[in-house]
């Protein structure tokens, strides 16, 4: 076990950029170092810590930490820690114990292991130099991030997350509906802010049925590892904060909401980023709010970012809409009466976007309008007024919706409506709401009588072999419906209701989705049909009819998703002549819900629910109903097309600009440059990789590699893809991107070691190089390390600087380029190597130092580039953020506040940018 001693100083073997560590204490098995030049800490098992100590050596250049310059001439050690005596520039000689050392202080390695003759591969030296270059070209591209998923490029999608994640702590509801893939966009947000530093410790709380296929989502289609904090999770850990040892946790809301040890421990955790999944459970009125609204409000005061997920954000009514609203933004939504109020004066602001979308001219009323809504407007264009006019009105920054109205692609829902007589006890049932799940009313023996147990039957022999989802209103119902079918016609189905455990739950479900051997139909209770995709499936039966729109089309949600490729049948056997026919012809003739998404449900569902429970008792009321929700509907749903919808609209994706994002991730898709460096990689390192099934790759550990395991690589090997449409049609390959952790980390494995740091090549018969030439390619890697939050990565990434001196004094670099330069390395020629470095030794060392005054010039370059960079893109935001606030509140003033002191912190950071002087490669051409 390595002996840590506080005060002294470690590098980090596999992140260089936290500058150097500092021993803060030893406890127990751990070590806790602290890198003050990035603010961070990290504790680390003492027996298998990735560091390495620092030692100075004789002659090598440090800095204390008020930049002072020594050269070392002695080096002491006392207690484990060291003190190095120096000598400064003007010959003093000073003291400094290591613990005072510059926390950003970098050595300069290669031209020691150059001028030894101490060499490596040319072919590490070029990886090296890609491995710099294609971190720079990501860093400060809008495509970072949003690569790596394996995940169809659909351009909503990849709108919202790229817009949300370049916030400064983004708060939003996404409200896409049903099955457009919130959990997607979430999952495509989260994994760049990440990659970005604006994600480090996340929270994703979700309904328990939900848990596992989280979990599942985020590991097949992000490569996210989620530690699932359920009951058992929790019991296991008794002293410490459980939340405490993991970064990531998926955690059922409602073992936080009924355990109160749990829900202090998750608030006491820090965390930077909360999800919340089907947030519509968190109900909110002006006179009471649910535990889990509560808590979830409770964290949202004390977490930065936000991301709340709904299909159905007005299920349970306005005001809990408005709840919801209130949780990302409690200052900007304070009244839900004003609320209401202005979401009513949307309309001609949606006209007047849309005329400017659509390339209208405009009238002088609409100059006027712009005028008092914008300001002074001329000599902006017109994309930027639409952008302007959705920033500055309404819910736009914080609520995003798509609907399958605006997406193409969507199949058919077809409604297969079934009367069937209703059993006499069923019709002596008082309460017309009973007589809508009447099986659960009458209690058992129910079975016996009902004639949807025999229409049941017979639709799943004639449907067979196709997969059916039944949902249903109780679990009790499931159960009973799962005996009758084994008892009367031998049919075994598979059940999922709240009264199982998850694991048995999911394994229902995987039952059902099996091809071969799986089970023909899966009966669900209410829980079934949130979240879960059966997209598999283009059957579904609904048992009964529930109340509330949304919960239908929740319901339907479940097939109706992306991924669907046939029409949708919605089989509904209902009892003729009572309350059952009742809610079926309100929800087909009135509504039209079946077969389309309508807007306006829920809200018609308001104004007339006392009218449709009296409709349910007396029938005979149902037709003049049904008129008066048709027209209310047209009259809502036209309202919301042309208001608040279509502000939304505009708002949730935007087509010109969506479609130029896809193209350029296809783009990237299609130059495979990825493939080239991981293959050129694996043969270096000694990985075997030969053509596998369709296209594939099988990639094994080889016999001889230079270290023992390669990343992510397991033992017995993988089947990989560079391709998308491959990843996605079979998931047992991995899908390899630059985003992917295998190439991450290879890329980390090798900038943080010295392979390839010193190489040498002999170029023959070149004709650029007409007498023999000496040529010294050297690679400066710029660094100013910051802390994750700051993003510095936008602006001034670790970025290479190639030099290519000859030998005299001149750089080259622009006229020649590093691809260009092949010829035989000389790394096994140990003998020739010293004899042509020894010749050179004394040209070599001024080439060196020349190099370094030109690295310095570029770096001042460097530095500018960045701050202008930076002042256009954070200056350009704030601007907007301040004359947002003016006009719309639902600008934070925490935001601001943000971004001002992330630009006063970047701006102080700039110029302590270093220079390190990353690998050589001596050219001798003849
Ligand atoms: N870009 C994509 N590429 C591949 N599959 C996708 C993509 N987007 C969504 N899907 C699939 O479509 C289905 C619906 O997506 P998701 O679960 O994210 O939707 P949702 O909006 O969260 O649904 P719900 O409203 O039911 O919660 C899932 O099976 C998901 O894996």
């Amino acid at each position: 076990m390595q002996d840590f001693v506080p005060g002294q100083r470690w590098l980090s073997e596999t992140q260089t950029e936290l500058g150097l560590g500092l021993v803060e204490a030893v406890e127990g098995r751990h070590v806790r170092i602290a890198y003050p030049a990035t603010g961070e800490t990290r504790l680390y098992a003492r027996h298998e810590a990735p560091l390495a100590r620092l030692v100075v050596g004789r002659n090598e250049r440090i800095r204390d930490r008020a930049g002072r310059e020594l050269r070392v001439i002695e080096v002491r050690t006392a207690h484990g820690l060291i003190t190095y005596r120096g000598e400064d520039q003007a010959g003093l000689i000073h003291d400094l114990p290591e613990a005072e050392l510059d926390d950003r202080l970098i050595f300069n390695r290669p031209g020691q292991r150059l001028l030894a003759a101490r060499l490596d591969s040319d072919h590490w030296f070029r990886l090296r130099h890609r491995t710099w270059t294609q971190g720079r070209r990501e860093a400060g591209s809008a495509t970072l991030g949003l690569v790596g998923a394996r995940v169809a490029l659909i351009p909503h999608q990849l709108h919202i997350a790229a817009e949300v994640s370049r916030r400064e702590a983004p708060r939003v509801l996404l409200a896409d509906e049903v099955g457009l893939g919130k959990t997607i966009e979430a999952g495509l947000i989260l994994h760049r802010m990440r990659l970005t530093g604006g994600a480090h410790r996340v929270l994703i709380l979700t309904p328990e049925p939900l848990l596992h296929q989280w979990l599942v989502e985020m590991r097949r289609r992000f490569n996210l590892a989620l530690a699932l904090f359920d009951q058992e999770r929790f019991d296991s850990i008794q002293d410490d904060n459980p939340f405490l040892s993991e970064q990531r946790v998926l955690c059922g809301l409602e073992l936080l909401v009924e355990q109160p040890a749990a829900g202090q421990a998750v608030l006491e955790a820090p965390w930077d980023l909360l999800i919340v999944d089907e947030a519509h459970h968190l109900t909110w009125s002006e006179t009471e709010s649910s535990p889990a609204y509560r808590l979830v409000e409770a964290l949202a005061k004390r977490i930065p970012s936000v991301l709340l997920l709904t299909a159905t954000p007005e299920q349970l009514g306005r005001a809990g809409h408005f709840g919801r609203l209130r949780l990302l933004d409690p200052a900007r939504f304070h009244d839900p009466i004003a609320f209401q109020d202005e979401e009513a004066r949307y309309a001609p602001i949606a006209a007047l976007a849309a005329r400017l979308l659509d390339d209208e001219p405009l009238d002088d009323e609409d100059r006027a309008r712009l005028a008092s809504l914008l300001g002074e407007f001329d000599g902006l264009d017109r994309e930027t007024l639409i952008e302007r006019l959705i920033d500055r009105h309404g819910t736009g920054r914080v609520l995003f919706r798509n609907t399958r109205a605006t997406i193409p692609g969507f199949p058919r829902r077809e409604l297969m409506a079934h009367p069937l007589p209703e059993p006499d006890a069923y019709r002596a049932l008082a309460d017309p709401l009973a007589r809508l799940t009447p099986e659960h009313a009458h209690g058992p023996g129910w079975e016996a009588f009902d004639p949807r147990l025999d229409w049941l039957i017979a639709t799943l022999r004639a449907l067979r072999p196709a997969k059916v989802l039944l949902i249903c209103a109780q679990a009790r119902t499931v159960l009973e419906l799962r005996e009758a079918l084994r008892q009367r016609a031998g049919l075994h189905a598979a059940v999922f209701h709240e009264g199982m455990e998850i694991v048995e739950r999911d394994r229902a479900a995987a039952y059902f989705a099996a091809v071969e051997d799986g089970t023909q139909i899966l009966l669900c209770s209410e829980i079934g049909s949130e979240g879960r995709n059966f997209q598999f499936a283009h059957h579904l039966i609904l048992f009964d009819l529930p109340l509330e729109p949304d919960l239908l089309e929740q319901r339907i949600g479940r097939l109706d998703r992306i991924g669907q490729t046939q029409t949708i049948r919605l089989h509904v056997p209902y009892l003729s002549g009572g309350p059952m026919e009742v809610l079926c012809r309100w929800y087909a003739e009135g509504l039209g819900a079946f077969e389309h998404l309508c807007p306006a449900a829920a809200a018609v569902h308001e104004r007339l629910d006392g009218r449709l429970s009296t409709a349910l008792s007396e029938p005979g009321l149902t037709d003049a109903l049904i008129a008066e929700t048709r027209a209310l509907a047209a009259q809502l749903n036209s309202d919301l097309a042309a208001g608040r919808d279509r502000l939304l609209e505009l708002h949730s994706h935007r087509l010109t600009r969506d479609a130029a994002l896809v193209e350029s991730i296809a783009a990237l898709d299609a130059e495979r440059t990825v493939a080239d460096y991981l293959t050129d990689f694996w043969d270096a390192f000694g990985v075997e990789h030969e053509p596998g099934p369709g296209g594939s790759l099988v990639v094994r550990p080889g016999p001889q590699m230079l270290q023992e395991t390669f990343p992510r690589l397991p033992e017995d090997g993988l089947t990989v893809t560079f391709d998308r449409a491959q990843a996605l049609a079979h998931e047992d390959r991995e899908f390899l991107t630059w985003e992917h952790p295998m190439t991450r980390e290879a890329m980390e494995l090798l900038t943080a070691s010295e392979l390839g740091s010193a190489a040498l090549i002999l170029i023959q018969n070149d004709a650029r190089f007409a007498r023999a030439t000496l040529l010294l390619e050297i690679l400066y890697v710029a660094e100013c390390p910051a802390p994750p939050e700051l993003q510095m990565g936008h602006f001034l990434p670790p970025t290479p600087v190639r030099l290519l001196l000859d030998a005299e004094g001149r750089d080259r670099a622009g006229e020649i380029a590093h691809a260009s330069l092949r010829g035989d390395c000389l790394s096994h020629n140990a003998k020739l190597a010293r004899a042509l470095i020894e010749s050179q030794a004394v040209r070599l060392a001024g080439m060196l130092e020349q190099g370094e005054a030109l690295a310095h010039e570029a770096l001042g370059r460097l530095e500018q580039d960045a701050r202008a960079r930076m002042d256009q893109v954070l200056g350009n935001e704030l601007e907007r953020l301040l004359t947002l606030a003016k006009v719309n509140p639902t600008v934070r003033p925490d935001e601001i506040a943000r971004l001002k002191y992330r630009r006063e912190r970047l701006e102080a950071l700039f110029g302590k940018t270093h220079l390190r002087l990353d690998a050589l490669r001596l050219i001798i051409a003849h």
